[in-house]
């Protein structure tokens, strides 16, 4: 499994070995001790799935507050998309500053996302499948959102997206007030 981090440190893509056969492929889709021998030293303890059947579709920015805070490994079961993260830990070097990856079934990439970050990702491909571990329980009393559309994100779309009702409603980055605070490490 290669592992690089990427221009924003503690956010990781990740691209795990394929074995190739006349049946097609094996992969090791996740290693705890692989990624603790990168120095992602986490306990994952909830796995989510979800598809979105129109290209177009976007899923975000959300994040859950602490003391709930999740860090994320995802992952494209099928289809294609584009995955971004967006720092928003007060005081941060990077805060408000977002990379995005391209996550396909093909190229079998991975994105690590830390705690005190927005997760959003855009589907290039109909019936796309998203599926990522999660650090922590889902608590609703604990989800937030922030515009997908006010954190300076290329998404490339050549159409509006489709959003859910509570996406489409959410804070935009400049009036949102953050629960998460950077610590030096
Ligand atoms: C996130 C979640 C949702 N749900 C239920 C709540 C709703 O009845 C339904 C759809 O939830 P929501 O519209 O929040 O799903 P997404 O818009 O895909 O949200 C997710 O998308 C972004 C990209 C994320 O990273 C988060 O995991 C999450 O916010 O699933 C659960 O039962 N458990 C969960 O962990």
């Amino acid at each position: 499994m290669d592992i690089r981090e990427t221009k924003l440190p503690g956010v990781f893509v990740l691209k795990p070995q394929r074995f190739g056969d006349d049946r097609g492929f094996f992969s090791e889709s996740w290693s705890h001790r692989r990624l603790a021998d990168a120095g992602i030293e986490v306990e994952f303890v909830q796995d989510n799935h979800s598809m979105s059947s129109e290209v177009g579709t976007l899923r975000g920015l959300h994040f859950q507050a602490p003391p709930h805070a999740q860090a994320k490994l995802v992952r494209c079961g099928r289809g294609r998309l584009f995955d971004v993260a967006v720092d928003i830990r007060k005081g941060s070097p990077t805060y408000g500053q977002w990379v995005g990856e391209e996550l396909s079934f093909e190229n079998g990439l991975q994105l690590y996302i830390p705690e005190g970050f927005l997760h959003g990702f855009v589907t290039r491909e109909p019936m796309t499948e998203i599926v990522y571990k999660c650090t922590d329980y889902y608590a609703p009393e604990a989800d937030g959102a922030v515009h997908w559309d006010s954190a300076g994100i290329d998404w490339a779309l050549d159409r509006a997206p489709i959003l859910s009702a509570k996406d489409a409603s959410a804070p935009r980055l400049e009036a949102f007030d953050s629960p998460f605070t950077w610590e030096a490490a």
